[in-house]
């Protein structure tokens, strides 16, 4: 028998490296986000569902409220990771304690460098996760994954993920300013681009920047035209309650929304 079958993406957290609100901060966003929530955010991360097996994209300090939000508590056994920075990596030593409770192993999927990063901040984790380099590339729940190297600018280099499946096509990279016409090579053709941007217009100086504006945002979504384009990785400098001035096709994520990732046909076993 055959079936439509879609997968399914969702948002864990739509937050920058602080999460909103910030803990020092009194700013009209990090207010309203105490106090009512719609601006409330989590470190990024996202959930991949798929009948071939489910997947996380980064795992931060959020994580454990994260699988409880979802009630998916104890059943994640495989994870990627974008970059080595504590809001996509600390809840790693939180999952291996609860892969070691639970008698499983996990396995962390990045790149090798990130890989030996991780294992020096958390020598322990190892012992309950397998730590799987994918700089070729890998599969996991059928979905062709690529990983490349990304400019993170004042952070240095971060990694986008391009993940394919019966002809969708889309990009993981929430961690990214001024990528090069080579780092833009695999954001050709894309269904659906999460692109991180920290802020609607962030006035540092460029120098110390890490992560696109909306406004820088707009003119690479203009040049890569994907099908549709959802920004994550939101600081307090995004105040959702606002109407925003995005390009065509272009929104905001938002905590717990979910996204279809293509819609293919398969064999379905028989009743
Ligand atoms: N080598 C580094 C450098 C920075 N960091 C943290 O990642 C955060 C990214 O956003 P930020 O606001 O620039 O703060 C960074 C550090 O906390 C980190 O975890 N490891």
């Amino acid at each position: 028998m055959n079936g439509r079958v879609v997968d399914r993406l969702t948002f864990l957290g739509t937050g920058d490296a602080m999460g909103v609100p910030r803990v020092y901060c009194d700013c009209e966003v990090c207010e309203e986000a105490r106090n009512s929530g719609t601006n409330r955010r989590l470190r990024s991360s996202v959930l991949i569902e798929s009948t071939e097996g489910d997947f996380l994209i980064d795992c931060g300090p959020d994580w454990r409220l994260q699988m409880e939000m979802t009630n998916r508590r104890a059943d994640i056994t495989d994870i990627v990771i974008t970059h080595a920075h504590f809001d996509h990596i600390a809840g790693l030593p939180e999952w291996a304690d609860a892969c070691r409770w639970q008698g499983v192993r996990g396995r962390v999927y990045a790149p090798q460098e990130v890989l030996d990063i991780i294992q020096r901040q958390y020598p322990w984790i190892a012992t309950h996760l397998d730590m799987i380099a994918n700089d070729e590339g890998m599969t996991i729940s059928g979905w062709k994954l690529t990983p490349w190297k990304v400019h993170h600018g004042f952070n240095g280099y971060s990694y986008a993920y391009r993940l394919e499946k019966h002809d969708f096509g889309w990009v993981y990279c929430p961690d990214a300013i001024g990528l090069t016409a080579e780092q833009k090579v695999l954001m050709d053709r894309l269904d659906l681009l999460i692109l991180g941007t920290s802020f609607v217009h962030e006035e540092a100086e460029y120098s110390g920047r890490s992560v696109y504006d909306m406004r820088e945002a707009a003119e690479l979504v203009d040049e890569l035209a994907p099908i549709q384009t959802i920004y994550t990785h939101m600081s307090h400098g995004v105040d959702l309650r606002q109407e925003l001035d995005l390009p065509v096709g272009a929104s905001t994520a938002r905590t717990g929304m979910t996204i279809d990732l293509g819609n293919y046909t398969v064999l379905l076993p028989e009743e």
